[in-house]
């Protein structure tokens, strides 16, 4: 009489198709036609031949997808970094592929190939952290000598070892953390050109972003400088692009949206028409008086006082930020304590939204928020694999948005983030420093790189910035050193007296017989030399091309040279209180006191190439002391 494993085989071999062995591990055979399972438990007096031929069965049936899936896996190991995601792709294969082939030993000779496959299998299945570390360091050295020659010239300067590396890994989550002057926009360039040189992607499938409109050009003009034909956009013009190629133009944006004054004189207008309900009235009065002390007694409201024009500015500022944080599910959270106010803000609003839409226009916030609704719908198909985003220390929940909705539509898009938690200077208008310090929880598991040199400034200001900057314990910490060689005192003081402009100048002009640039930086524009002064200034000073901006302005900018002009005790740190909803509808306030106004002191100070000059005032602010404490 026949046994069971020669009947289940016959019958499994006679299938058309042949049914599919689904599980042998030498005792049980369990075969499969599509529509039922047949399983036989094996004797151990199994003749050898039955035995061989019903491993050779179960092999046949399922080498095919062995060999394949061990040749795909090496082919990816081959040609590309092994990211995150692909690694978890890989060892989730490789361990189902374990259960079947490693831990037994053929009675027979095995075809060399399977045989081959079966040992990857368990190597691969055996593969510990250090390993992988290995392997990618492996891949990472190849590219690093294949592509040494563009490395050394595709930026004009020979790229150092961690920018080099920052191009190479190619994660689907991965942030470039570094400090001022250190190449992050270098590597930007850097990284697009590597990916278009090695076709690891096309033009058209990568996307850079920069955060304002001269940021942009100013990346544009690098990338063409580097022959690389890759746009750089803005999140407000991607926002655009998205509309105009998903309904087909772009929409117009409203006219109050561009100005604040127009914006003012809406809602001015729009109070005054609600104010007939006797109601409201009574409502925006008591708010008035909650909010600004307006007089008691008041009964009627007069658009021109002090109070009402005060509100008006925060009704205009919190328009935008109170549609993100509508859009983004956060106005549900709001504290009770802003009821009378939101109670007299949401019919301005609802007038604004009714406005722009006769008008058949959209704001600012309009071109993010529909942006992310047309990606989320699918209604647009995003075509970048790679979305490089420059300084994204300063991101806002919304943009953040924007970017995991595009990242949402197939997980195999990347996020190149390049940013300084030390240069997060906007939290005002909406900037959200813990998108950086805290990346992986916002974006996903992540690879986080560091540069280490700065090109800017010598090792002394780097020194005296950092530790600056570092004083308040949550910055992120990073080690970082110069690659200039100090021809002067990288930092010094002088008195903040009449003719102290010239004079710092005058110093400067001692220090190089070269024609130079000079940058005069102040907290706010009150403080900067008026156009007549700062001409009066070039034209005496005609070796040296003097620019004025402001600590915000200055961010990206260098110079050789640098002063630090209008340092008061009361205005730097800056210490405007926005109002208290405006604070609620910002991201979350940082504990650490004035630690946006310190990295604002640390944008100011690492902007010179050579030596930084502090004027200082009668009474001087308290960031001059710190700073000068740490002078040698
Ligand atoms: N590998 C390099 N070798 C020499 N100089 C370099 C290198 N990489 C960048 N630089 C120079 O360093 C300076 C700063 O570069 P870049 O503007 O890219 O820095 P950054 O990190 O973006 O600065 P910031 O944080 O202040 O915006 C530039 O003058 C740039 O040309």
């Amino acid at each position: 009489m026949r046994s069971g494993g020669e009947e289940l085989l016959t019958w499994a071999q006679q299938c058309r198709p042949p049914a599919v062995a689904v599980d042998w591990l030498g005792t049980r055979l369990a075969c499969h036609d599509g529509t039922k399972m047949l399983t036989v438990r094996l004797k151990k007096s199994l003749s050898p031949k039955v035995q061989s031929q019903l491993e050779t069965f179960w092999i046949n049936t399922h080498k095919a997808r062995l060999l394949g899936a061990i040749t795909s896996i090496e082919q990816l190991l081959q040609h590309r970094y092994l990211s995150i995601r692909y690694w978890a792709t890989t060892r989730s294969v490789i361990s189902e592929l374990a259960k079947y082939w490693s831990g037994w030993q053929s009675q027979f000779a095995l075809p060399e190939a399977v045989q081959q496959a079966q040992y990857t299998v368990a190597e691969l299945n055996a593969w510990q952290e250090a390993d992988l570390a290995q392997f990618r360091e492996a891949y990472v050295q190849a590219q690093l000598s294949r592509y040494a020659t563009f490395f050394d010239t595709i930026c004009g300067q020979p790229l150092t070892q961690a920018q080099r590396r920052a191009c190479v890994v190619q994660d689907e989550r991965q942030l470039l953390l570094a400090g001022a002057g250190t190449g992050k926009t270098s590597v930007m360039v850097a990284k697009a050109a590597y990916l278009l040189h090695s076709q690891q992607a096309t033009a058209e499938q990568v996307l850079m972003l920069a955060y304002g409109k001269e940021a942009a050009a100013e990346m544009q003009q690098r990338l063409s400088h580097s022959k690389v034909n890759v746009e750089c956009a803005t999140f407000h013009s991607l926002g655009l692009e998205i509309i105009a190629r998903s309904e087909g133009s772009k929409p117009k944006l409203s006219a109050l949206s561009q100005s604040d004054t127009a914006r003012a004189q809406f809602i001015a207008e729009t109070l005054a028409s609600l104010c007939q309900d006797p109601l409201y009235q009574r409502d925006l009065l008591a708010l008035l008086k909650r909010q600004f002390g307006a007089a008691e007694d008041c009964d009627k409201l007069d658009l021109d006082s002090h109070p009402v024009q005060k509100l008006i500015r925060q009704f205009s500022e919190a328009l935008s930020f109170y549609k993100q944080a509508l859009f983004l599910g956060k106005v549900q959270s709001l504290s009770q304590e802003f009821e009378l106010w939101i109670s007299c803000f949401r019919p301005v609003l609802t007038d604004y939204q009714l406005y722009l839409q006769k008008e058949q226009c959209i704001d600012f916030d309009d071109m993010i928020t529909r942006a992310i609704e047309l990606v989320r719908s699918g209604q647009f198909k995003s075509p970048w694999h790679v979305i490089l985003v420059d300084e994204f220390q300063d991101i806002s929940p919304l943009r953040a948005a924007l970017l995991k909705a595009l990242l949402a539509q197939n997980d195999k898009y990347a996020l190149f983030a390049v940013g300084d938690d030390w240069q997060a200077i906007y939290r005002f208008s909406g900037g959200d420093i813990s998108m950086t310090t805290h990346f992986a929880e916002h974006f996903g598991e992540a690879t986080i790189q560091q540069l280490d040199m700065t090109f800017r400034y010598p090792q002394q200001l780097l020194d005296i910035a950092s530790e600056f900057v570092c004083q308040n314990p949550n910055q992120l910490m990073k080690r970082v050193n110069s690659s200039k060689v100090a021809t002067c005192p990288a930092l010094i003081a002088r008195p903040d007296d009449d003719n102290a402009l010239s004079t710092a100048i005058d110093g400067f002009m001692d220090l190089t017989a070269e024609p130079c640039t000079v940058l005069l930086l102040a907290r706010n524009h009150k403080y900067l030399p008026s156009a007549e002064a700062l001409a009066a200034l070039s034209e005496r000073f005609a070796r040296a091309r003097i620019t004025a901006l402001t600590f915000h302005g200055a961010k990206g900018k260098e110079a050789d040279f640098c002063i630090l002009l209008g340092l008061h005790s009361n205005s730097v740190p800056a210490r405007q209180q926005s109002a208290a909803i405006i604070e609620a509808l910002l991201p979350e306030a940082e504990s650490f006191l004035d630690a946006e106004e310190r990295r604002l002191f640390y944008v100011a100070l690492t902007r010179a190439r050579k030596q930084v000059c502090l004027l200082v005032p009668d009474e001087p602010s308290p960031f001059i002391e710190q700073t000068l404490a740490l002078l040698d």
